[in-house]
């Protein structure tokens, strides 16, 4: 059995690293009682509340945290209609939080994921992991059999060229649960009572030319390197779809990362994930993305960027005419979301127009 870390008496985080160039996006829909227990991490940093669902709800906030919070009237009032590429009624509507974030860097965690406790009883500090995860390199073009050389007490082993010993500027840092752990409905289904009991002290880079399931429950990104490229498409009210947004952006941004030569790294840190969203519910969001998946993951594994893409922007744009091109044959929703991300882009430079250099 798992439990979650008791974090009363922890003493707030005054060393609170890169507390001016992180921001923590969260989506909800319900009062964020939940960040009691991440006070002494997070309180020092901005939050980023994505209200979804219904507008007129008040979302309670607990004392002393500094936060800005945009609901559905927000977002439409800022984005006008290019908010047609915002989901409603699905967690996706997180990326709005990275679209309007000022900051280099953005931590993102759901409202039911609280603080893990590491195999020796401490609480994981899980953004203080994020932050060391971003702050060094990857290793994406040879894997080094004892995972994260640049640990503290680890290295390259024998035969690791010196030539990519430096490695590469990480983009991702992708967070794991203790408890629940994020399976789709089919698995949640057949394994209702199964819980993640197994904490594995290691951060490994995703190797080049590999592609992943990226869950954005506990996830930390570099947004100079890779934030046009987090969009968690078109997901929820009115979609044929649910549950795919985090896969979907993690399976562009994986392409992107690989072409531009950035890393993108899972593993540490874990949260305590503890409540399980209803699998019968989930199997209905699922259903046609487990089928289209199928295609979309070979799509994606033979996704070609040109050599004249070199910004996200120029990555994704190519991207959004290959779904166009080669998936919407599957179904007209990958048109649909082909012309969102081409949206989504217009958007995200309107709100972030590009410093003079
Ligand atoms: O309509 C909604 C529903 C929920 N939210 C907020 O989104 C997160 C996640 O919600 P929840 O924990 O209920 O769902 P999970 O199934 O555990 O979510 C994980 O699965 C993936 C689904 O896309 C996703 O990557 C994970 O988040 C909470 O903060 C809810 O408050 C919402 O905004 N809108
Ligand atoms: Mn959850």
């Amino acid at each position: 059995m798992v439990e979650p870390a008791n974090t009363v008496g922890i003493p707030l985080n005054h060393a609170a690293l890169l507390r001016d160039e992180l921001d923590i996006v969260i989506p909800t829909i319900r009062n964020l009682d939940f960040l009691e227990m991440w006070r002494p991490f997070l309180q020092p940093y901005h939050l980023i509340i994505v209200q979804d669902g219904d507008p007129s709800k008040t979302i309670a906030v607990p004392e002393g945290f500094d936060y800005e919070l945009y609901n559905r009237n927000d977002i439409n009032r800022i984005l006008g209609p290019k908010a047609s590429c915002i989901s409603f009624k699905d967690s996706a509507c997180r990326c709005f939080g990275y679209m309007v974030s000022k900051k280099k860097y953005i931590f993102t965690i759901d409202d039911d994921c609280f603080v893990a406790k590491d195999p020796s009883g401490k609480a994981v500090n899980a953004l203080e992991q994020h932050i060391k995860n971003l702050l060094c390199p990857s290793s994406p073009l040879f894997f080094n059999t004892l995972y994260d050389p640049y640990r503290e007490g680890a290295d390259f082993v024998r035969g690791y060229p010196f030539s990519l010993r430096e490695g590469v500027s990480t983009a991702v840092s992708h967070g794991l649960w203790l408890n629940i752990p994020d399976y789709d409905a089919p698995t949640q289904l057949v394994k209702p009572k199964e819980r993640n009991t197994r904490y594995v002290d290691a951060v490994m880079t995703i190797p080049k030319g590999t592609l992943f399931p990226m869950c954005g429950m506990n996830l930390a990104f570099d947004r100079d390197l890779i934030g046009p490229a987090m969009y968690f498409g078109l997901m929820g009210d009115g979609q044929p779809i649910g549950r795919y947004d985090d896969m979907w952006a993690g399976w562009c941004v994986k392409v992107i990362c690989d072409h531009l030569g950035l890393g993108v790294k899972t593993g540490l840190p874990y949260i305590y994930h503890s409540k399980a969203s209803n699998p019968f519910v989930n199997l209905k969001k699922e259903y046609k993305g487990i089928f289209w998946q199928e295609d979309i993951i070979p799509f994606f594994q033979s996704a070609k960027l040109s050599k004249e893409a070199v910004t996200v922007q120029q990555c994704y744009i190519e991207l959004s005419k290959m779904v166009k091109e080669k998936l919407s044959a599957i179904d007209p929703y990958f048109d649909k979301l082909a012309d969102a991300m081409v949206t989504w882009i217009e958007a995200w430079d309107e709100l972030n127009p590009a410093t003079k250099a």
